[in-house]
């Protein structure tokens, strides 16, 4: 079912998440409510605290060359690692828990990742460019940070008065 989003400064979003530990019925319906939500948002990423939920899980479904994003191309990524990143790229990036703002954030161009399925089954593979920008930016949500965070000082002063006035004005 569609789980209400959680939005900047909600504390929640500040937990470090834990890594799964059963990979039962209980993980699918979480991997599906996300997904779920995620769609309905209009988002290419979410990370289970973002509905509240302080397990190491994220999705990722990228739009792909033709602009459609398919079920097909989801990513399902449990208790992930990162075992090697270099280069490095910067991207315009959004998020679901910070609606409406969008900045430049710097992120390894290149990574390889080991992470779990839904059914526990291991995998490794090396993700590039939006991929591993993606993966990145929720793997932060995992340690309870925000890609607002990474902003320079200035950026940061910027958000805040934008995101005061908003809230302020109700949104
Ligand atoms: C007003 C508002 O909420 O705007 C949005 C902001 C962000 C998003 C989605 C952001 C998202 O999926 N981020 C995943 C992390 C990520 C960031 C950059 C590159 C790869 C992965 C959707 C929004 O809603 C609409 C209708 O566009
Ligand atoms: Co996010």
């Amino acid at each position: 079912m569609i789980r209400e989003i959680l939005v900047y400064p909600n504390k929640i979003l500040r937990e470090t998440s834990r890594d799964v530990i059963h990979f039962d019925a209980t993980l699918h319906e979480l991997l599906d409510d996300m997904y779920e939500t995620m769609i309905t948002k209009e988002g290419i990423g979410l990370a289970a605290i973002q509905i509240g939920v302080a397990q190491n899980a994220l999705i990722i479904n990228l739009v792909d060359e033709t602009g459609l994003q398919k079920k097909e191309n989801l990513y399902e990524i449990i208790n992930p690692v990162i075992l090697e990143k270099d280069g490095s790229t910067v991207y315009q990036e959004g998020c679901l828990s910070v609606p409406g703002y969008y900045d430049e954030v710097t992120r390894a161009e290149h990574i390889k990742l080991r992470f779990y399925d839904r059914m526990g089954v291991m995998h490794e593979e090396e993700f590039r460019d939006l991929m591993a920008i993606a993966v990145q930016h929720e793997m932060d949500h995992l340690k309870g940070h925000l890609f607002i965070e990474k902003l320079s000082y200035l950026k940061r002063k910027k958000f805040e008065k934008e995101w005061k006035k908003k809230y302020k004005a109700g949104k």
